[in-house]
């Protein structure tokens, strides 16, 4: 063969190497399909560039592989609402490994049926409005009042670490009680470790080091759980804490569930807690300081709250809380701009018929809510706490402690946003640098 016929040769392998590469890098890679496309960061006032090319070119339901799977994603506010209803019916939850890894596969938010219905009723007794009026109100109080007090005597302070480091000291307490003071600290250290986000990024090595840092919380502080619950068996010391709650409905539903499934329930809830609530801050704060007359509206309503209030060394009490109807819309509006649940995961376990769409048994889907305007607790277009069976058990929980942080923010303090408080999407919003705020006790 000539050498002119072994170059063109070449040259013709490599075009094609090269296409096969660019299509891939398009259409997105074996395995890991299109989710670094997904995740790429973007403005955060823009709709995601990858939801948006793929919605005018196929429609509002489409196919994709992200996170490894196969997947149906439907971007249509009736479709979502009637998956979220069908939910142990036609649907039933299904969490790609990825994002299911860090919790354990085995890990009760990702059971159906009567061992969720279970846990949710278990959950709900530490996190519903009963226990919350009861138990939390006023220890909630008084750490939010004194936590701010102290963070704002430094003159500036990241919202997310303060808000979850407060979240950590009135609720560990409640969680599992009378712990030493360095194991108290070590579980802190892992609650705050573990992270939803490590994905959230673009690069690779960096979301590598996100889950490894994540998984690496899980093991630490589950083998710290481990070593207190069976402390405690042995030496028999009840102590009215929700470990205790959960241990005894455990025995009385005869092993449904296991001590093991308990452990990783509450050092999951408590990753929970502090993470998504902390976050959920950040954007209420960022909101209110961005809009000078929402501040000045929320602290007429929280002066109001304060001249009425009887016993005024008091805290909060749950009758101000449900009186605070414009610090609800001012939540609900930063909830909704948050978008921090951008995908719910699902399952089809027949085919199903949806408006016209069917969607194959087997198949998964990701669930992209609507960020509309209305702001019903929960309606097709408002779904920050998802719906259904499955809604947000914290919700309540979270709507309260953040009420109590901007109540003792709007009326105690004067504050403004530090300029680098950058918000990206990924596609919820993401906070590079965090949301710090320069503040400092108002004149009285
Ligand atoms: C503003 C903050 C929060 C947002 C936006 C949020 C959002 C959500 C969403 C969208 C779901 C449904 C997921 C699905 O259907 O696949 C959910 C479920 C859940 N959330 Fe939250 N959440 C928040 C705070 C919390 C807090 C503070 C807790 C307390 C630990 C919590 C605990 C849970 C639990 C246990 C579930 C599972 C419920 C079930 O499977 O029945 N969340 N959350």
């Amino acid at each position: 063969m000539s050498l002119f016929w072994i170059i063109g040769l070449v040259i013709t392998l490599l075009v094609i190497r090269i296409s096969h590469w660019w299509y891939l890098w398009i259409n997105g890679f074996p395995i890991i399909g299109e989710t670094f496309q997904f995740f790429k960061p973007y403005g955060f006032y823009e709709i995601s560039p990858f939801l948006n090319k793929k919605m005018l070119r196929y429609g509002p339901l489409f196919r994709t592989s992200i996170l490894g799977v196969k997947t149906v994603v439907s971007t249509d506010m009736d479709v979502n609402m009637e998956i979220l209803r069908q939910e142990n019916k036609s649907f039933i939850l299904s969490y790609p490994d990825g994002l299911a890894k860090p919790l354990g596969k085995d890990s009760l938010f990702f059971k159906t049926g009567n061992i969720h219905k279970h846990i949710k009723q278990l959950t709900l007794h530490l996190l519903g409005s009963e226990n919350l009026k009861r138990k939390i109100i006023k220890d909630m109080d008084r750490v939010t009042r004194e936590h701010l007090s102290l963070k704002a005597s430094e003159g500036r302070f990241d919202v997310k670490d303060a808000v979850s480091s407060l979240i950590t000291a009135h609720m560990t307490p409640k969680v599992i009680s009378n712990l030493k003071p360095e194991t108290q600290s070590k579980l802190i250290k892992n609650f705050k470790a573990f992270s939803f986000d490590w994905f959230r990024t673009s690069y690779p090595l960096s979301a590598g080091r996100g889950l490894y840092n994540t998984l690496r919380a899980c093991r630490e502080g589950m083998q710290v759980l481990k070593d207190v619950h069976m402390r405690k068996k042995t030496s028999g010391e009840m102590y009215g804490d929700f470990l205790d709650t959960a241990i005894e409905v455990l025995e009385k539903e005869g092993g449904l569930v296991n001590e093991d499934a308990i452990i990783t329930l509450i050092f999951t809830l408590s990753c929970i807690i502090q993470d998504t609530t902390s976050k959920a801050t950040c954007m209420a704060v960022k909101f209110i300081s961005e809009n000078p007359k929402v501040l000045a509206e929320l602290k007429r309503e929280h002066e109001t709250i304060l001249a009425s209030r009887e016993d005024k060394d008091g805290g909060v009490t749950w009758e101000e809380y449900r009186k605070m109807t414009f610090t609800n819309m001012a939540i609900n509006e930063s909830l909704r701009l948050a978008n921090m649940a951008p995908m719910m995961f699902r399952k089809a376990v027949k085919d199903v018929e949806i408006k016209g769409y069917t969607i194959p048994a087997g198949w998964i889907v990701m669930v992209i809510p609507s960020v509309g305007k209305e702001l019903r607790s929960v309606s097709k277009t408002f779904m920050v706490f998802g719906a259904g069976v499955r809604q947000c058990a914290g919700a309540e929980f979270a709507r309260l402690q953040i009420s109590i942080f901007l109540h003792h923010l709007v009326t105690n303090y004067d504050f403004s946003l530090s300029q680098d408080c950058e918000v990206i999407r990924v596609p919820g919003a993401h906070f590079p640098n965090g949301i710090s705020i320069n503040i400092s006790k108002c004149p009285k």
